[in-house]
């Protein structure tokens, strides 16, 4: 990739139990993100981090204007907001957004930035779990856990400027890793038109034939794709750094297979986001190495 790469911290962990993934930017810098980027010979700047509220300070149900339980609906919207101003000042500029998290919630803020209002953008996810939850049908009221439906405008975010990205449309998003989805989750889910491949579908396929599927249907007919990239995808004994960590993930080596047939596609890609790390649960910062190194194979890192 010809472009030079912008680093966006967003310390956001306002949509997670869990406290800690404020502190994920930070642990990805340490792993060494621009060393491995600069090593494959891209430019690499760094945008800082996006000032977050400090949850103490605020009331998480301040602001329910729409009904149901989304926690820190305000804050989260202005912060999401703020995300979408940077990714797309760096996209403006000819630059590639690298955003670093912060908890999942944030892909609100780096879709709408990547989406150009006249354009259609697919998505690639990366993920445990569906984040496909609504204030409605949340069991713990976890922004985290319904990033995509937001982005997708379901249940009372169509009616939320701040969430809802119409130019993605379902039939361009796919779901790479699922393992773990509430009930009522599930139902929204089988009743859209996303495409969901579970921990099942790749042991039955495998993930390179599970994983080119996915970005042939994210780029068809699409301007360009957006990869989001959860750490909690892996297995936890690959990625203990996570708040929350599901058994039965992809490996090592399956996660870095993943990303070189994504390098594959890296004309098509015009950003992407590493949310999720947690370094107080990590193990001496390997989550944080590990995003580092999986970034470089989309990049483009290859054996030989
Ligand atoms: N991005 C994540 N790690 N999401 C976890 C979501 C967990 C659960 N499904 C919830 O709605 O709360
Ligand atoms: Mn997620
Ligand atoms: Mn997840």
């Amino acid at each position: 990739m010809d472009r030079t790469v912008r680093v966006l911290g967003v310390p956001m962990d306002l949509g997670a139990d869990r406290r800690g993934v404020d502190m994920g930017p930070s642990a990805i810098r340490y792993g060494g993100l621009a060393d491995q980027l600069e090593a494959l010979g891209m430019a690499c700047v760094d945008g800082g981090d996006l000032a977050v509220p400090r949850p103490e300070e605020r009331d998480p149900d301040a602001d329910q204007p729409s009904g149901g339980r989304a926690k820190f609906r305000r804050e989260t919207g202005e912060v999401c907001q703020d995300v979408r101003t940077a990714v797309r000042a760096t996209i403006d500029d000819g630059e590639f957004p690298l955003v670093l998290g912060g908890d999942h919630s944030i892909a609100i803020g780096t879709v709408a930035g990547a989406a150009d209002p006249d354009e259609s953008l697919g998505i690639v996810w990366f993920d445990a779990h569906g984040d496909f939850n609504t204030p409605q049908t949340t069991p713990s009221g976890n922004i985290h856990g319904m990033s995509l439906a937001a982005i997708l405008g379901k249940g009372s975010f169509a009616d939320e400027a701040w969430a809802h990205t119409p130019a993605v449309s379902e039939e361009n998003v796919v779901l790479v890793g699922l393992r773990d989805v509430d009930d009522r989750e599930r139902d929204l889910l089988n009743e859209s038109d996303v495409t969901a491949y579970t921990m099942s579908d790749i042991d039955a396929r495998s993930v390179p034939s599970v994983v080119e599927e996915a970005l042939d249907i994210a780029t068809d007919g699409t301007d360009a794709i957006h990869v989001s990239l959860d750490l909690d995808w892996l297995d936890p004994t690959e990625a203990p750094g996570v708040g929350t960590p599901v058994r039965g993930g992809v490996s090592y080596r399956e996660a870095h297979v993943a990303m070189e047939y994504v390098a594959e596609r890296r004309e098509a890609i015009r950003s992407m986001e590493l949310v999720e790390v947690n370094p107080i649960l990590d193990d001496h910062n390997r989550t944080a190495e590990l995003a580092c190194e999986l970034a470089a194979s989309a990049f483009g890192k290859v054996v030989l």
